[in-house]
């Protein structure tokens, strides 16, 4: 696949294969691992080539494709504006989730975010590391089975990002759900992820540094 942005060749006939539940994507600042990300997610266009799930090309423009991935960009997409709570419910009208079942899911997501006291505070009044606890929730409220995460560890802090990893990992083996993750924090890589591989964004091209 290959994508420009004009002429800037950002992303040069790249080939990568994300068989492994959890993907790692590394890379220093404006090598593409956003523009990649966004791409994967159907939030950008790409110049050519394609991009398959499952031996399926995947077709942008059915929805049923961008509904089962839970997309977190680094930029502010929330209304900053509405309260937890409130925007909690925008997205449950917008995913339609109104079953018992998903109102469990959803207070879990709540209490394993640590948001209970926060849900009556605008999202604007929120810490940064707060405002990224509930972008990652609201990537997950319609319990999509893949997660297009962009730094989700930026902003966390250290005490919360061992939890965060937990999550990662026991959706991954006991859900089978599937994680492509950028990070800047080196520290990522002392965990132990069992199922994960690793790849490396540089020179507009991609290797993997598979285990
Ligand atoms: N909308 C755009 N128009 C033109 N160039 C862009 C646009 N978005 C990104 N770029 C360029 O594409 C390159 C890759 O950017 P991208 O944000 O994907 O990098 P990144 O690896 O995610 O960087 P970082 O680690 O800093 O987040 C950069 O050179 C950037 O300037």
């Amino acid at each position: 696949m290959t994508k420009k942005y004009g002429s800037n060749i950002i992303l040069n006939d790249i080939s990568i294969q994300f068989n492994k539940n959890i993907s790692f994507l590394f890379g220093d600042n404006g090598t593409g691992k956003s523009t990649l990300l966004n791409i994967l997610a159907g939030a950008l266009k790409y110049n050519s080539g394609s991009i398959y799930i499952n031996d399926k090309e995947i077709d942008f423009k059915d929805n049923s494709y961008k509904r089962n991935i839970g997309f977190l960009i680094d930029y502010p997409t929330y209304p900053t504006q509405f309260t937890v709570k409130e925007y909690i419910s925008l997205l449950n009208y917008i995913y339609r989730n109104d079953t018992k079942l998903q109102k469990s899911y959803q207070e879990n997501l709540i209490t394993f975010f640590e948001l209970d006291k926060y849900q009556n505070l605008q999202i604007s009044e929120l810490s940064t590391g707060f405002v990224k606890r509930v972008k990652l929730l609201a990537t997950m409220l319609h319990n999509p089975n893949l997660f297009i995460w962009d730094e989700p560890f930026s902003g966390i802090d250290k005490n919360f990002i061992p939890k965060l990893v937990n999550k990662i990992k026991a959706l991954s083996l006991e859900e089978n759900k599937f994680f492509l993750i950028t990070t800047h924090i080196s520290e990522i890589k002392s965990f132990d992820f069992t199922n994960s591989s690793e790849f490396i964004l540089e020179n507009k091209k991609i290797s993997s540094d598979n285990k």
